[in-house]
């Protein structure tokens, strides 16, 4: 049996009064599945993920309604810090510290939570964390060289890293590879496939074709509305509902 992560509970969003990003969204994610969050430009994608790790409240004036449980508790009822130590996110664009080394890029989520660490805590965390990621033995001896000089698909490794040294109970990952040449894609949803025996996932994606290779489940998302959602494969053979038709054969995005 897999067991609920994350509970999504009526939940909506406005950046203004006057219209919903996110409307009346009702969805569960499973614990250690990959679950991909598709739709056109603007129907709501990025506002969902970031609500889950409450970062829409670096917006003043959103409002948020409803609830997300993550491991049946209340994250707008936790410590924000706590909320995402527990919900690290991984974005579009690798986004490295730039002037701290690949070492302190890692454990940079435990300096902003103001987590003291022993130097032989810090080592294991490190090297667990990039050897998990696939990068140990390319940077094994530049660790404290800042990142600068790798690569765009290993600056998002790095990022990943730095994401899970937390050990979060959920990763989420806005269009992780929009950034990325074909190889290094390969590589990161290599690395996410890995990444789910221990983690739950959830990817915002515009590319159909990375859903369906690497999502367990999917919703589809359109006009703020969650207008499907289901088992990936089921979903993209047999939609229930005529948009989500549309959109998965092409006729708009
Ligand atoms: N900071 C903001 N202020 C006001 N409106 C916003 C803001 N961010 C997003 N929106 C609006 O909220 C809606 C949902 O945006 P969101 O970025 O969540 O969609 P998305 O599906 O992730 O889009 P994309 O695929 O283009 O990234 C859009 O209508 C967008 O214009």
């Amino acid at each position: 049996m897999e067991n609920l992560k994350l509970q999504i509970n009526d939940l909506s969003v406005a950046y203004t009064p006057e219209k919903l990003a996110v409307k009346h969204v009702t969805t569960g994610i499973l614990e250690r599945t990959i679950t991909a969050i598709m739709g056109p430009s603007g129907c709501g994608k990025s506002t969902l993920l970031r609500a889950i790790n409450r970062m829409h409240e670096l917006y003043p004036d959103i409002r948020v309604t409803g609830e997300i449980l993550l491991d049946e508790r209340n994250i707008f009822k936790m410590n924000p810090m706590e909320v995402r130590r527990m919900a690290g996110m991984v974005f579009q664009r690798p986004n490295p510290f730039p002037t701290m080394s690949i070492y302190d890029n890692v454990l940079a989520g435990y300096k902003l939570n103001g987590i003291r660490l022993s130097k032989a805590q810090k080592d294991e965390i490190v090297e667990t964390s990039l050897t998990s990621v696939g990068l140990w033995s390319e940077v094994r001896d530049s660790l404290f060289r800042k990142g600068g000089f790798l690569s765009g698909g290993q600056q998002q490794r790095l990022c990943i890293a730095r994401a899970i040294a937390l050990k979060p109970e959920v990763l989420l990952m806005d269009e992780p590879t929009s950034a990325l040449d074909p190889i290094a894609t390969h590589r990161v949803e290599e690395l996410m496939l890995e990444l789910k025996k221990e983690f739950t996932i959830v990817i915002v994606t515009h590319n159909m074709a990375q859903a369906a290779r690497i999502s367990d489940y999917s919703l589809f998302m359109y006009l703020g509305e969650l207008v499907e959602s289901g088992r990936t494969q089921t979903l993209f053979t047999t939609p229930k509902d005529k948009r989500t038709e549309e959109y998965l054969s092409g006729q708009f995005g």
